[in-house]
């Protein structure tokens, strides 16, 4: 009766809270971040961006009506200079660890390297113990180059790359042009399975259950329902009914599978990780989880990345087409060049990285909990920052018009070094840092075999019939050519 009695005070009740909230976001430090007027009461807009595909070009909107720092939300902001990046991911294990979005990457639901979110995490929402940042060192060993460049890897490469060429040309033949959306995720499914798994790699350009894996690792449409796990954990099972999870029996059957192959070869991920788990107590599932987010990690990346290069290079415009031959010219005038020596390959590559960065959305990162100065502005414990490549990449005073494909941005004999030496440092598609991307120079590795044995011998055009759309789409943190297929025209030279 009381209660009831006491209902009509609810109201106001809500009033008062409400001016409290809003009078505390007034006086919040972030308050005094650029951005629009609502980013500083709500997170809302945001949300719905990320929701409907849209956070990369929001936020890269809102930083050229608002300059390098953004407020995003109440606790969230962008950078786009350098100088944030270097705070941000490279203070050296300062503390910036990565936020509770990394969880959505778990794997066999076991934290790997990449979902880790801090040193020694300790897995709470999950069943078993982290895999803790050592790891990482531990492993590196088999991401160096000098391991990459091993004999027995590029080989492994070359002949995924020569099968990647003869599916094309066949489909060419068959029906007048290739899918290279398709065949180049089955080059990097096997292009990463060689180095994990070997000798158990697979062979989706040849093999109809290997192509089946790709196509369950590469078709999904899980944006919408990772999202919403990520602002709302306590609803999983609502959201799972819903949505039910996207099954990956062939996935996890072959990684299982393949993780258990006794004597694995002693360059591939695999038999490092067995060493570790028979010296330590690693728990059981951690060697397929690790291996998983592993393949996971190494095949969108390389073949959307690989995807738009080879569509933009096809394009029919004097410039792609200009591009294309010079590129040619490098490699039929330097057959015994080994790849990592030809220039104006590696300019072609890093500028289709540049254009086309294949994770080019924000890698967020929290505030250590004493706060800390960004460009200027007090960022207190616990707000999350962040910078994307998409924006990172187009800052017109370090890559001048930074819409056009220009290789020849990256040569020392087109600019002074020092102008290439700043943008080296704005280069940002493998991350940067502690928690950078430990499949670079295995991913550039892929990306340069996998181009020279195409245009060393081969002219490609965009087919007359292609009819999906080649624009970048968000997913959860990476983005793909929207239609998922490209159609292009192999013709011998
Ligand atoms: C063009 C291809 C690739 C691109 C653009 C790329 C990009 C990235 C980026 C930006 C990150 C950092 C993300 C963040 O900080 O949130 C990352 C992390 C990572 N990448 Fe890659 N990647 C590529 C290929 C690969 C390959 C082939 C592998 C391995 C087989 C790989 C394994 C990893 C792993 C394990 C991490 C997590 C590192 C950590 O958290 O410490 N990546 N990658």
């Amino acid at each position: 009766m009381l209660i009831i009695g006491a209902l009509w005070l609810l109201p106001y009740l809500l009033i008062i809270a409400g001016l409290i909230n809003t009078a505390l976001k007034i006086r919040s430090p972030l308050a005094k971040v650029p951005g629009p007027w609502y980013t500083n009461f709500t997170s809302l807009v945001l949300k719905y961006k990320e929701f409907t595909h849209g956070r990369r070009l929001y936020i890269h909107d809102l930083h050229q009506r608002y300059g390098p720092v953004v407020r995003l939300s109440p606790d969230e902001v962008s950078f786009a200079t350098v100088d944030a990046i270097k705070e941000i991911y490279m203070s050296g294990g300062s503390g910036y660890d990565k936020t509770p979005f990394y969880s959505l990457f778990t794997q066999f639901n076991t934290r790997t390297l990449f979902s880790t979110l801090i040193r020694g995490d300790v897995c709470t929402t999950t069943t078993v113990i982290a895999l803790e940042i050592y790891m990482k060192r531990y492993l590196a060993d088999r991401y160096a180059n000098s391991n990459v460049m091993k004999p027995d890897i590029l080989s492994g490469i070359s002949e995924h790359a020569k099968d990647f060429l003869n599916q094309c040309t066949k489909a060419c033949i068959t029906q007048g042009y290739a899918d290279i959306y398709v065949y180049l995720h089955c080059f990097a499914l096997d292009g990463v399975t060689h180095q994990l798994f070997h000798p158990r790699g697979t062979h989706a350009n040849r093999d109809e259950k290997d192509y089946r894996l790709m196509k369950e690792l590469s078709y999904h449409d899980s944006l919408k329902s990772n999202v919403a796990l990520y602002y709302m954990p306590w609803a999983s099972d609502i959201i799972h009914y819903f949505n039910p999870p996207k099954p990956a029996p062939l996935s996890n059957e072959y990684v299982l599978g393949a993780s258990a192959t006794p004597n694995p070869s002693p360059f591939s991920l695999l038999s490092k990780l067995q060493a570790q788990a028979k010296a330590t107590n690693m728990p059981s599932y951690a060697v397929p989880a690790e291996c998983k987010d592993h393949l996971a990690a190494g095949v969108d990346t390389t073949g959307d990345g690989l995807c738009f290069l080879m569509h933009h290079l096809s394009l029919p415009n004097p410039e792609s087409q200009r591009v294309q031959s010079l590129l040619r010219k490098e490699l039929i005038e330097n057959p015994a060049t080994p790849f990592d020596q030809l220039p104006y390959l590696d300019a072609v590559i890093k500028e289709g990285l540049r254009c086309f960065p294949p994770i080019p959305m924000s890698f967020p990162r929290h505030v250590p909990q004493e706060g800390s100065v960004i460009e200027g502005f007090f960022m207190p414990g616990g707000t999350i920052v962040s910078c994307q490549p998409y924006t990172i990449h187009k800052d017109p005073n370090v890559f001048p018009e930074p819409l056009q494909f220009r290789p020849e941005r990256w040569l020392n004999d087109d600019d002074d070094a020092q102008a290439v030496a700043e943008r080296n440092r704005w280069f940002f598609a493998f991350g940067v840092g502690g928690r950078g991307c430990l499949g670079r120079h295995l991913a550039i590795a892929e990306m340069k075999i996998l181009l020279r044995e195409v245009y060393s011998k081969y002219r490609t055009t965009v087919s007359s019939r292609m009819d999906s759309d080649m624009e970048m789409e968000d997913q959860i943190i990476a983005s793909r050519p929207k239609g998922q297929c490209c159609k292009i025209v192999f013709e011998k030279i």
